[in-house]
């Protein structure tokens, strides 16, 4: 699978290639590729998702940034099927624009990707700025993140990331993957976790940015009671006009907790 590809392995844009056929097989099962569907995948690498992913489905986009690999991985993808490749920074791509010229009957994409763990939450919070256009997404993040993803209020690991994308996306981590399944091994378990953006009518966030705003002040300072974190975004009648308690911590929040002191304050004028 890897003929072609000479170069080694570069840490600092998070190259650990994917070998474990089972573990491979696992996430192409997870996502489950259906006609008419289209893959969009964040990092091919050396392919080791893409091809397998190509058999099953026959055509696929993929962004990479990393140079030398285009041209093994569009001469090896030849055997495998079509794949249409974006040379560059996956932060620089539109996923609206791409959805709306590229995607399925519903005008949308499947964001799939064995993520550059460096780069987790920045590719996490750019996918929700573009939810509207994605149908779902499979990632492979380092285990820790998906913990944080998927945690609850009361949890150590619930914070900024929990709330915002929870607040947007249902949250299903699926398995874990251990460091041998991957070329360089990192130093940390995987795990893999399905994210499916809610229509827009599911959505409660008035506005974004506000919502946005009040979660990165509440977390901004954990420890402190949300009177105290808050200060300058919401003042105390507007927390407890919330239904919150101006003492609690942002932790013990829910995230319709936060949805519901964003809109009054959006109502407010922000
Ligand atoms: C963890 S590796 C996964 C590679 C392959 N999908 C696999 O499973 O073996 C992450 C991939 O993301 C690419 N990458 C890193 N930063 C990127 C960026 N900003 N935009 C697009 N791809 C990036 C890396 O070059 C690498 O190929």
């Amino acid at each position: 699978m890897t003929t072609g590809f000479t170069e080694p392995a570069k840490k600092h844009l998070g190259q650990n290639f994917l070998h474990e056929k089972g573990v491979i097989a696992k996430i192409v099962q997870a996502i489950d590729p259906q006609p008419g569907d289209v893959l969009v995948e964040i990092g091919p690498g050396q392919g080791a998702l893409t091809f397998p992913l190509l058999d099953r489905h026959g055509e696929l986009t993929a962004i990479e940034f990393d140079r030398d690999l285009h041209a093994p991985l569009q001469a090896a993808a030849a055997a495998h099927g079509h794949l249409h490749l974006i040379e560059g920074d996956v932060l620089g791509v539109d996923f609206t624009a791409l959805a709306a010229r590229a995607g399925d009957a519903r005008g949308q994409i499947r964001l799939v990707g064995n993520l550059p763990y460096n780069l987790s939450s920045p590719i996490l919070f750019h996918a929700l700025d573009h939810a509207a256009a994605i149908r779902d997404m499979h990632f492979m993040l380092q285990k820790e993140v998906v913990e944080r993803m998927a945690a609850g209020p009361g949890s150590k690991v619930y914070g900024r990331l929990s709330v915002m994308l929870q607040a947007y996306c249902a949250v299903t981590p699926l398995f874990t993957v251990p460091p041998g399944a991957f070329r360089p091994a990192p130093k940390v378990d995987s795990a893999v976790v399905r994210l499916v953006p809610k229509p827009a009518e599911r959505i409660e966030v008035a506005d974004r940015a506000t919502f946005a705003n009040v979660v990165r002040a509440a977390f901004g300072q954990r420890r402190k009671t949300l009177r105290n974190a808050l200060q300058g975004v919401a003042d105390t009648a507007a927390i407890e006009a919330a239904g919150l308690r101006s003492e609690a911590r942002a932790e013990q929040v829910t995230v319709a907790g936060f949805v519901q002191l964003a809109n009054l304050l959006a109502a407010r004028g922000g």
